[in-house]
């Protein structure tokens, strides 16, 4: 008899014992895997039970009720049902904590955990928006001058030099709507709108020269073209994820713009005398007093808890005994008229406390502008048979691009 024949049997019941000691092993960290997740989730259900929701399911939540396509109007009939917040379940110990009443004022904003921002870091770096603590604190206030009223002037009003770099980028945009519109055709400008908003940036933060808006690769016109396809397998710069027409926000910055020429200091403010413009665009924008959360609770306290401003609106702006209608759904830019009876906290699209949009004052102005220009140039009317759909993700956007009917103003 050989000696292999004998050892065969010891060897293979060596192995079978190691293999039951190793499921017995991954049995028992599935059992305390198990046994974590159903603490949290217990933990979670009390944490919630403030929070009305309708019924969900322990392991996918909600998730039923939100196709893609409808999100929004199940979320609108939840504001509808629960007019101050809900909680919306995603899986068994994942939940949103939604709130859409203004007067959760004393909720301390600053507090807000960015915990799920950090997603975002491969995407837009390590930034204001994803830092915390100290480090958020020392670059918010190295960063605030920079968006003065003062410094943001020249950026977009007709001064002795220039005639404001928000103007150029629009102006661009809207030489190019010349060349594509002809008397029957529909135009989609979000894609255009994206690009023009990142030309301005790169321009006014970063003093790039030109106009990316005119870079052939960078025009949404020709999205879809077999150029397009060519160029994607050339190993050239492809759009950003999510930013349709937006290319990937680079690592290193460009040339940071330094100080502004005193020449520039502006005198006239085109802006100021811009109401009407103004309040059309809150308008557009938007989209707790009832004991559900104890005064002394702040955000954090509470798993992934969002505050979604274009909810607070939709609650907020309708009359006290809810309308059937939802006022996000009504435009009626007379609600943000001086005067009107409006909650202070009902208009948040920038967000509130100190970590509030640091480029609101800009974005507002760079709005006006747009809105000006274009209205000088075009009439615009909706398209009947592209209707935009609203979906809800990081931001409310248009499912299909916003498509307009352009007519030229002679
Ligand atoms: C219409 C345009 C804009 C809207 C609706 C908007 C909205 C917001 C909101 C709601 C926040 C708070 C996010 C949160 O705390 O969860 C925010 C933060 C921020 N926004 Fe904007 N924003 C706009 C344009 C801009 C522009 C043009 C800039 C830069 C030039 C900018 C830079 C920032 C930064 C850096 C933060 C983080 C601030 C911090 O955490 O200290 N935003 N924005």
């Amino acid at each position: 008899m050989s000696v292999s024949a004998l050892s065969t049997p010891r060897a293979l019941g060596g192995v079978s014992g190691l293999l039951q000691v190793a499921s017995l092993l991954g049995l028992v960290l599935l059992l305390l895997k198990a046994a974590q997740l159903y603490l949290r989730r217990q933990w979670l259900l009390k944490a919630l039970q403030q929070f009305p929701s309708p019924p969900s399911h322990w392991l996918y939540g909600h998730m039923q009720e939100f196709q893609e396509e409808t999100e929004l109007q199940p979320l609108l009939k939840w504001v509808e049902k629960y007019p101050s917040a809900c909680a919306r379940w995603l899986w068994g110990t994942k939940a949103l904590v939604l709130i859409y009443d203004p007067d959760y004022k004393r909720w301390s904003w600053g507090d807000q955990s960015h915990d799920s921002y950090r997603m975002l870091i491969p995407w837009i770096g390590n930034g204001l928006l994803v830092l915390e603590g100290q480090t958020w604190f020392q670059h918010r206030r190295m960063l605030t001058p920079a968006f003065h009223y003062d410094i943001l002037k020249p950026y977009n009003m007709r001064t002795k030099v220039d005639m404001g770099l928000m103007a150029d980028s629009v102006r661009v945009m809207l030489d190019k709507w010349e060349g594509l519109i002809n008397p029957d055709s529909h135009l989609e400008v979000l894609g255009h709108v994206s690009l023009m908003t990142l030309d301005t940036i790169m321009k006014c933060a970063f003093g790039h020269q030109g106009s990316i808006q005119t870079d052939r690769w960078s025009d949404p016109a020709e999205e879809g073209s077999p150029a397009e396809g060519a160029r994607a397998g050339e190993g050239e710069e492809q759009e950003a994820p999510g930013f349709p027409g937006h290319p990937p926000l680079r690592q290193k910055p460009l040339v940071v713009r330094p100080h502004l020429p005193s020449e520039w200091l502006p005198f006239r403010d085109h802006l100021d005398q811009m109401p009407y413009i103004t309040i059309r665009i809150k308008e557009r924008y938007d989209g707790g007093g009832d004991g559900m959360l104890p005064p002394d609770r702040h955000l954090p306290c509470y798993p992934s808890g969002i505050l979604v401003p274009w909810w607070i609106g939709a609650r907020s702006l309708t009359p006290p005994v809810l309308a059937p209608v939802l006022s996000l759904q009504v435009f009626d830019p007379s609600r943000f008229a001086p005067g009107s009876d409006r909650h202070s906290y009902a208009f948040l699209p920038f967000s509130g406390g100190s970590r509030n949009c640091i480029g609101k004052q800009f974005a507002m102005n760079e709005m006006k502008v747009a809105v000006a220009l274009t209205l000088l140039r075009f009439e615009l009317a909706p398209d009947p048979s592209r209707v935009p759909v609203p979906i809800p993700r990081v931001v409310l956007k248009p499912k299909n691009g916003i498509h307009l009917q352009l007519r030229k103003l002679l």
